[in-house]
């Protein structure tokens, strides 16, 4: 038994708990909304280096109020049914919020990645996507996973090949699963969206002069001091667009074997590769083995990226960062919460921060039931009509049009562009109604609370044209 998976299941449940109490749903539908419809363990046998090797893992539907349901699947020696479960209600939330149109699902496989050879990795997502799909639970229609922490693009195609092979009458094979490399049928901008819609995300808050205020800072992005918990997949690129495009200084990064602190701001990407080259941080410039003094030092923003219940009652004290942005799911226990809140720390909750990633699975998904890439029947006829347009304009008025725009003007969008546009929409409209919510009523303590009423609310309106 797992405490940390339990606490982080009763912190998603008290959060929701709050939040419903002040939507005021009765308590029938809200035992409905809150438990998760199913979970299934599955324990399925791989022949590997001369033995059978039994895994477990893990599918769970929280809500089927929308359909299919939609959520990643985890490679990690740590996953049980209470932190699927916690993980699956989170992103039931997560769609509702930013309108998503699915259900909240989420899987996980107990298993070291790092332990096995690609070769042995892809044998094992084989078998557990064939475990998945004798149960519905991978489906285009019916159940859509996606990567998370531990797996990636790589293990999208697996299961994605394998589905197609069990299915090969299937028109709309490979939206069975989304995260897939662009050339078997993934979208442009998956791999960097949920760090991308982190970026996003505090844009958008530092839009909002009041919120910022809060927090006890003032003015935008440029100079501040950002510390971020793991450089995975969300991690990296987060830090990589906050320091190249917002001019934010990233000063600490923590990963497994330690962390590396630069007050002048750190080299996210010399960081990365010697990550990849090396299996961790030690050895770059700025190492310190004690993680906890980076974790509690002197930042503007702290953006935890690696996993649940880093942020508990014991530490909450002593973490002085200004804002919180949740990148990953659950970063912060319900009464760590309660404790960052009640001294002013901003935190820009997981179900809105993380969402960039749904989101764009959800285009993803979109363009691979309408077979078509987007932005492939308008990109030539809006490059021709801004011809025109630039041509009448140097007509009437005898100029030149600017040649150092020009090309940026004319040229249509590319699927990258779109998706990033519709993104950048979903992020500053997400921020905007929590914003709102938070300070309609002074009984809604918080982001996250606001952020849950959201989804509580449109979940319970389904519910209810249901007639359930
Ligand atoms: N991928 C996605 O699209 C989405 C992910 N999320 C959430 O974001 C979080 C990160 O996911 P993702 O980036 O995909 O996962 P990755 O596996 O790509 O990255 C996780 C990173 O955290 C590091 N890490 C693991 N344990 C620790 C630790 N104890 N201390 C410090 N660092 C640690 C990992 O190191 P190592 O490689 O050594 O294990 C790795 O660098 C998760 O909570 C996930 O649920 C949320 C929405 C979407
Ligand atoms: O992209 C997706 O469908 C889900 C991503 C995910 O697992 C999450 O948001 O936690």
């Amino acid at each position: 038994m797992n405490t940390r998976n339990q606490d982080f299941l009763s912190s998603v449940e008290r959060m929701f708990d709050q939040a419903a109490e002040l939507v005021g749903i009765p308590d029938d539908l809200r035992h409905k909304i809150k438990v998760a419809n199913s979970t299934y363990t599955v324990r399925f046998g791989v022949r590997l280096r001369n033995k059978l090797y039994t895994f477990v893992g893990y599918r769970s539907v929280h809500s089927e109020h929308r359909e299919p349901v939609k959520g990643g699947i985890r490679y990690s020696p740590y996953a049980d049914q209470d932190e699927v479960e916690a993980l699956a209600a989170l992103m039931t939330y997560k769609c509702a919020l930013v309108e998503a149109p699915f259900g909240g699902s989420k899987g996980a496989l107990v298993i070291d990645p790092n332990e096995w050879e690609p070769h042995e990795l892809e044998r094992i997502t084989r078998r557990f996507t064939q475990e998945l799909a004798k149960r519905n639970l991978i489906s285009p229609a019916q159940n859509v996973p996606a990567p998370d922490m531990g797996t990636g693009e790589r293990e999208m195609a697996w299961m994605a090949d394998e589905y197609k092979r069990l299915n090969p009458n299937e028109l709309n094979t490979w939206a069975c699963v989304t995260g897939k490399p662009v050339s078997k049928g993934g979208i442009r901008g998956r791999v960097e969206a949920t760090g991308r819609g982190v970026q996003y995300a505090l844009q958008e808050a530092f839009r909002h002069p009041q919120d910022i205020e809060h927090s006890g800072l003032s003015g935008t992005l440029a100079g501040k001091r950002i510390v971020v918990q793991g450089l995975g997949n969300v991690g990296y690129h987060a830090a990589q667009f906050l320091s190249q495009e917002d001019d934010a200084l990233i000063i600490g990064v923590m990963e497994r074997d330690g962390a590396v602190y630069d007050e002048d701001g750190i080299d996210v990407d010399g960081l990365h590769k010697h990550i990849h080259e090396t299996g961790g941080v030690k050895g770059f410039k700025g190492f310190t083995n004690d993680s906890n003094s980076v974790l509690t030092c002197n930042c503007d923003i702290f953006i935890p990226a690696a996993l649940e219940g880093v942020i508990t009652k014991e530490n909450a004290d002593d973490i002085k960062a200004n804002i919180i942005i949740e990148a990953a799911n659950g970063p912060i226990t319900f009464t760590a919460n309660e404790m960052l809140r009640d001294r002013g720390c901003l935190i820009i909750p997981d179900l809105y921060a993380n969402a960039g990633g749904v989101t764009v699975s959800y285009f993803e998904w979109v363009k691979n039931i309408g077979h078509i890439r987007f932005g492939r029947m308008q990109r030539r006829q809006h490059e021709r009509q801004t011809m025109d347009m630039v041509a009448a304009v140097e007509e009437m008025t005898g100029a030149k049009f600017p040649e150092r725009l020009l090309a940026r003007i004319i040229q249509g969008p590319t699927e990258l562009d779109l998706v990033r546009s519709g993104l950048d929409d979903v992020m500053r409209e997400g921020y905007q109604v929590i914003s709102a919510k938070w300070h309609s009523d002074p009984r809604i303590p918080d982001l996250r609370t606001a952020a849950m009423m959201i989804a509580i609310e449109r979940i319970r309106d389904s519910y209810t044209s249901l007639g359930i």
